[in-house]
């Protein structure tokens, strides 16, 4: 196993932690940034192989590899002056922080790998995209839930893309709930069913047997319930909208 190390320790850097260490019988030595005192003084008691570092050179040094996690804004003041041996490998999970850009703030000639772990690693069971392929970082989200690397950083923004739909899922489901207790539903009871109902989505997903289009095509009956909210209300339009927005953000990404 070998020792990680985390310059910024907020929501991901956390979840990044409890990934590796959470109930796991033998796991790697962790160094933590300072900054984010709270999160990782707890990180530190909760897990023996956890410690806070005196500074960021000291996570570097102590670390054969580093994630960068800080917010993108911070990575000057985070990351300015450090030195990286060649032997290290640096992993960059900054949205929007391009490799060659975050190479002007670190210099050597050490494997940099830029990857987009999401708050799931926490409970090893989100699919990471990495760019490009490299074995231990691959091996490593292999761990939290799977790698899938990608070669250039053009299809990388593809992927960053779509996370940013999963809070426009959630609305979604906030929609319907909010929509049956206009008419008359609990609203404890209406949130309660619309979870169980997209549970059980969530779980026909895991099946990767079925395509998505046969998933959807065996939750519908022809002319039934499903059919019409689909047509009626996400229409060809909609899914244009959708896939503007979707452009949108890809130009901003790049
Ligand atoms: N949250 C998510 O789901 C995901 C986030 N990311 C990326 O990860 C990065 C972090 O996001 P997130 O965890 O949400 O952000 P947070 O704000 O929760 O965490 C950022 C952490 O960086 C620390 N920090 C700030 N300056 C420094 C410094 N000079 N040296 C060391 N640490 C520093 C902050 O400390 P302090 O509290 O003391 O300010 C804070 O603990 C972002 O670039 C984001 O784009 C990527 C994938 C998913």
């Amino acid at each position: 196993m070998m020792r990680i190390g985390v310059i910024g320790v907020g929501e991901i850097g956390r979840a990044l932690v409890e990934g590796l260490c959470n109930g796991v019988g033998d796991p790697p030595e962790v160094f933590l940034s300072p900054r984010g005192a709270r999160t990782g003084a707890e990180l530190a008691e909760r897990f023996e192989s956890v410690q806070v570092c005196a500074d960021n050179q000291d996570v570097v040094d102590r670390s054969e590899l580093v994630i960068i996690a800080v917010r993108r804004g911070d990575r000057q003041e985070a990351l300015g002056g450090l030195r990286v041996g060649d032997d290290k490998i640096v992993v960059n999970v900054m949205a929007g922080v391009r490799n060659d850009d975050l190479r002007q703030s670190l210099t050597g000639g050490f494997p940099l790998v830029r990857a987009i772990p999401l708050p799931a690693v926490r409970e090893r069971r989100a699919v990471t995209v990495t760019c490009p392929a490299h074995p231990v970082v691959d091996a490593l989200f292999g761990q939290l839930g799977g790698a899938l690397p990608v070669t250039d950083e053009e299809t990388f923004d593809v992927f960053s893309a779509l996370t940013g739909t999963l809070t426009a899922h959630l609305s979604y489901l906030v929609t319907l709930t909010e929509w049956a207790a206009r008419n008359g539903v609990p609203a404890g009871d209406a949130e309660h069913y619309v979870r169980g109902l997209f549970q059980n989505v969530g779980r026909a997903l895991g099946d990767e047997s079925r395509s998505l289009q046969q998933l959807a095509s065996d939750h519908e009956t022809p002319k039934g319930n499903n059919e019409r909210i689909r047509t009626t209300w996400f229409n060809e339009a909609n899914a244009h909208e959708l896939g503007k927005a979707l452009d949108g953000l890809l130009a901003d990404l790049r």
